[in-house]
């Protein structure tokens, strides 16, 4: 078995006084998807905000390949991947240019690259025009295309799901069980019935939590 890019030990947070989750402990290894699942309110969100470095009001250990993610952060950063539940995408600016400020910052890719990344997610003809001008689900899908360039071994990604049809839904599941078969690790919240052979489990709610 692969060793565990992250592993989380008796992972607690509360808020405004109510335990979210309690006792959390497991392991995300390469090669593997995990879906966090849970009722509204039980702390997907927050767990992955967590496990992405962006929430610190918990308590427990977090590891990045055995070390303690704190003496790591940068190490961290670099390979892994959050994408938020909100798209995170400039509504002034086009796919393109949206595309290419979010590669600007860690890997920058000339725009035939970009561009290919956008056709993938079905942006074909709406390169260059603004955001504030697709709808719901292109705008999602801008935000998607990341996910056809990007080489981090871990993927953290929160209800990328909504607003995406029935035959995007079934393209990013095929996309997430690809990079797991590349060695990737993916851990995935959604409100969607995904089906996916080997998929792993972090179920949140009623204050404990179980590992499946
Ligand atoms: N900024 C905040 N300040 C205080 N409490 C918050 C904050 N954000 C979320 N919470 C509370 O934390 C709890 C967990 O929220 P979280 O968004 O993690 O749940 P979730 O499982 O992702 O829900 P959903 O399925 O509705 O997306 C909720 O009870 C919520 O009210």
């Amino acid at each position: 078995m692969s060793e565990p890019l992250l592993q989380a030990v008796n992972l607690q947070c509360e808020r405004d006084e109510r335990v979210l989750f309690r006792n959390l402990s497991f392991s995300i290894v390469p090669g593997t998807v995990t879906r966090v699942e849970g009722p509204n309110g039980s702390g997907k969100t927050t767990l992955l905000r967590i496990l992405a470095g962006l929430n610190d009001a918990w308590s427990g250990d977090l590891k990045w390949c055995g070390e303690p993610r704190s003496s790591v952060r940068e190490e961290f950063q670099r390979n892994m991947l959050y994408l938020g539940h909100r798209p995170g995408i400039k509504s002034l600016l086009t796919p393109m240019e949206n595309l290419r400020a979010l590669m600007a910052a860690r890997r920058p890719m000339p725009d035939d690259v970009l561009r290919q990344a956008l056709a993938g997610t079905g942006l074909s003809g709406f390169e260059n025009v603004p955001c504030r001008n697709l709808s719901a689900g292109q705008q999602r899908r801008v935000a998607l295309a990341r996910l056809l360039i990007a080489d981090e071994p871990l993927w953290l990604l929160d209800e990328v799901f909504t607003a995406i049809d029935a035959d995007g839904v079934n393209a990013i599941e095929t996309l997430l069980q690809q990079r797991a078969a590349e060695g990737g690790a993916v851990v995935v919240t959604t409100h969607h019935d995904l089906r996916m052979d080997g998929m792993k489990k972090i179920v949140l709610g009623g204050g404990a939590a179980d590992e499946c």
